[in-house]
């Protein structure tokens, strides 16, 4: 399956970190790329470093038009995922959003648009409490992936050998 995550309602003053967790998380858990509504090079060069040095093909981009990229990826035979408290039980919806080729994972900041809520094919709650769109996400594409997504190998020129204390780095010099 393939995901790009919409991170919408990036505010350059005030988003920086968890706009960037938003991204970290979005590629350590399976997902292909990024669209971040707003422009903003320092999220954006950090996410790519992290690709250079850590591996994958995950992609990153900005300053995008949120309303025709969700058009253009329903009108090409996508489904619109919403994050947010308000949605339905994830529970009773992964299994349908398993089954497609294509999803789009939307993640908002503050007031989510009530248009997002309509052209969504499923608004998902992550329990309804309110919390953060980096666990909300963290949580979604883990039941998606029924934890497999934290076996992948990146094969990027560094790579964590797991022990039980301190830290072992491979640097695979690619
Ligand atoms: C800080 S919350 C803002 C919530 C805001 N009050 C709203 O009406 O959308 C930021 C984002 O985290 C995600 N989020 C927060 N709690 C969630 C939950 N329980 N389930 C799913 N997503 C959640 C949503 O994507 C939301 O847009």
């Amino acid at each position: 399956m393939r995901i790009t995550v919409l991170r919408l309602g990036h505010r350059p003053e005030r988003d920086k970190r968890i706009t960037t967790h938003v991204g970290l998380v979005a590629r350590a858990f399976g997902a292909d790329e990024i669209l971040i509504e707003g422009r903003d090079e320092s999220v954006v060069e950090s996410l790519r470093d992290v690709v250079n040095r850590w591996g994958g093909s995950f992609s990153v981009t900005d300053g995008i038009a949120w309303r025709d990229e969700l058009r253009r990826f329903r009108d090409s035979g996508g489904k619109i995922v919403h994050l947010t408290m308000y949605g339905r039980r994830i529970d009773e919806v992964i299994g349908e959003i398993r089954s497609c080729e294509r999803i789009m994972v939307v993640v908002g900041a503050e007031k989510v648009p009530p248009d997002v809520y309509d052209i969504a094919d499923w608004n998902v709650a992550v329990g309804n409490q309110p919390h953060s769109e980096v666990a909300a996400l963290a949580v979604f594409l883990d039941r998606l992936f029924m934890g497999e997504e934290l076996e992948k190998d990146f094969g990027g020129r560094l790579k964590v050998i797991p022990a039980a204390r301190g830290k072992v780095v491979l640097d695979r010099g690619l």
